[in-house]
């Protein structure tokens, strides 16, 4: 019988493949200042209905931006039932969609308008119905317009165990990407 081991996303220090790895040439952008002065105003800037951080929105997360060091980002969730999967724990695409908030909050931070165009998740350990995330996502670095950035939960107070981390790609969007008729 072979020993047990330890899961390969477990071994990986980083969500990050080579695909949300930023190429050598990107730069790593300091904060941009306008969108600095929207993060303060951010709830009457998005209007807000959006599922993960309006803060109005019932069955919503209801993420909350705490703070910002650069273009690092910080936020909170915390999980309602509403947000279950298996009994108890919190559904896999509720926490993609939690980290998709944070890390896209980062994007924003380097100035411009950014969709998620792809996302990388690893999921390290369960997350309680009633527990607090504590999200944290920063900038590896920008070439053209993507943004490479990265991203993680934690469980049980902000320096506790990552429960989950990611690593994406956002791409940079006119405005009239968010205003056009489809
Ligand atoms: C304070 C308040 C805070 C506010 C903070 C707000 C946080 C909000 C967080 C939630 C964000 C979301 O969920 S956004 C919603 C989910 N996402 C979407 O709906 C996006 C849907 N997709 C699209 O609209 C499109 O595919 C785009 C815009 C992503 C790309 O289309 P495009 O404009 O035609 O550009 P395109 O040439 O294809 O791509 C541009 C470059 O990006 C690369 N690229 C594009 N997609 C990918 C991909 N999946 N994986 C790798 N790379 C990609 C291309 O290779 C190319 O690189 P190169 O050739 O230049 O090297």
């Amino acid at each position: 019988m072979t020993a047990p081991t330890e899961s390969r996303s477990a071994k990986r220090t980083s969500a990050a493949s080579e695909i949300t790895t930023p190429p050598p040439g990107a730069t790593v952008p300091a904060v941009d200042p306008a969108a600095g002065q929207e993060y303060e105003l951010s709830d009457e800037v998005l209007g807000n209905e959006c599922f993960g951080c309006g803060p109005h929105v019932e069955h919503g997360l209801q993420m909350k931006r705490i703070g910002r060091d650069g273009t690092t980002a910080y936020g909170e969730i915390v999980v309602k039932r509403e947000h279950q999967g298996a009994p108890g724990l919190a559904h896999g695409g509720i926490l993609a969609t939690a980290m998709d908030e944070i890390l896209g909050t980062s994007a924003w931070l380097t100035g411009g308008r950014y969709v998620t165009g792809r996302l990388e998740t690893d999921y390290l350990a369960p997350v309680p119905v009633g527990s607090t995330l504590y999200l944290k996502a920063w900038c590896n670095g920008v070439e053209g317009r993507k943004a490479y950035i990265e991203g993680e939960g934690r469980i049980g107070g902000p320096d506790g165990p990552v429960a989950v981390r990611a690593a994406a790609i956002f791409v940079r969007v006119p405005m009239e990407h968010f205003t056009k008729q489809r």
